[in-house]
């Protein structure tokens, strides 16, 4: 029963076809006849301070997204990150990352899983897509007795990897408040404590893959995340109703600006709408770091942002109160944060 519901055990056999759970409804099959625009999103060089806090304003409003470079991660943590990833998936028989099994009955638990949404067995449509989330900050959360033991540095990568995550998290929050003219710190202060999820996504070779979406659209749904991914690609931005790949950049990581960001600006910054396509011929290998407000923080449009001539554009949530309605209807795009517009 367990197995089957890993996508590696789906594919053991060299299925020629997916099965049916895995199909999804003919408007949101990825067309990959016309897979081939890159998304421009900028690249921007983080060791230039004068200009970056200008191109980043301008990326989260353009795109809720963008590449930054020289950003002071060494380049081979990011490597090793990957590598690690791909090792996990790859090299460790099935049983043994069964040890490691989340449980699939509650939201984002720690672990090997693969079925993201809560809802019924039957009632959506599976993912192409087995994951790894580590819970890393804060430190009370992190157990690296849940992770991985191989290789022999397995561990001691992801606390070093979620440390160098979390401080550029950390920087990137004080230039997005400074673009918009806030204290440097405002954003970092509405989101509170930073909840870290470190979460490695593996997309097994799909023999399908104009039927299936390796991760459904949505917009993440806390603060902002910064991802990594290998050379396959696949990675896609919706933006002015078409989608758009991501191009892989092996030394770049791609900043998210995700929903509870959007809210504390007003509206100002959107969260990027995204999903991931399968590809038939490679597996591919990403990895996702969120930071997240905690499940009590309650979230709103920034006061200094707020006036006479500007009205607040969404309803204070409780950052528990989103997620659990995220896992339970379902992303769906944007269609949570759609529901606090006022
Ligand atoms: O695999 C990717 O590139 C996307 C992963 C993602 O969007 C997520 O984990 O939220
Ligand atoms: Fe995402």
């Amino acid at each position: 029963m367990e197995t089957a519901s890993r996508v590696e055990a789906v594919t053991k056999g060299g299925l020629p076809v997916v099965p049916s759970q895995y199909i999804q409804p003919p408007e949101a099959r990825p067309n990959l006849h016309h897979a081939g625009d890159a998304a421009p999103i900028p690249t921007i060089d983080l060791s230039i301070s004068d200009s970056a806090k200008e191109s980043i304003g301008e990326a989260c409003r353009n795109w809720g997204a963008f590449h930054v470079v020289n950003h002071g991660v060494p380049i081979h943590l990011l490597d090793r990150m990957k590598a690690l990833g791909l090792s996990f998936f790859q090299d460790c028989p099935l049983e043994e990352k069964l040890q490691y099994a989340c449980d699939s009955t509650s939201a984002a638990s720690e672990g090997y899983g693969s079925r993201m949404l809560l809802g019924a067995e039957g009632d959506v449509v599976l993912d192409w897509r087995d994951y790894f989330d580590h819970h890393t900050f804060p430190l009370s959360r992190r157990n690296p007795s849940n992770w991985p033991l191989h290789p022999p540095d397995y561990r001691q990568v992801v606390e070093e990897y979620g440390n160098e995550m979390k401080k550029l998290a950390q920087k990137l929050l004080g230039i997005i408040s400074e673009s918009l003219s806030l204290p440097c710190s405002s954003i970092e202060e509405a989101v509170g404590e930073i909840y870290q999820n470190i979460t490695m996504s593996y997309y097994p070779p799909c023999p399908q893959p104009e039927l299936t979406l390796g991760l459904q659209s949505h917009s993440d749904m806390g603060a902002i995340t910064l991802l990594i991914q290998d050379d396959v690609g696949g990675l896609q931005l919706y933006k002015d109703d078409q989608w758009l790949t991501v191009p892989p950049i092996s030394r770049a990581i791609l900043v998210l600006i995700a929903d509870q960001t959007e809210i504390i600006t007003n509206g100002t910054y959107k969260s990027a709408q995204h999903r991931a396509v399968t590809n038939a011929n490679r597996a591919r290998l990403s990895v996702a770091t969120f930071h997240d407000p905690s499940k009590t923080a309650k979230i709103a449009p920034a006061s200094h942002l707020i006036g006479q001539h500007t009205k607040p554009a969404y309803k204070e949530v409780v950052y528990g109160q989103y997620v659990s309605s995220w896992y339970s209807k379902g992303p769906e795009g944007k269609r949570n944060l759609d529901a606090l517009l006022c």
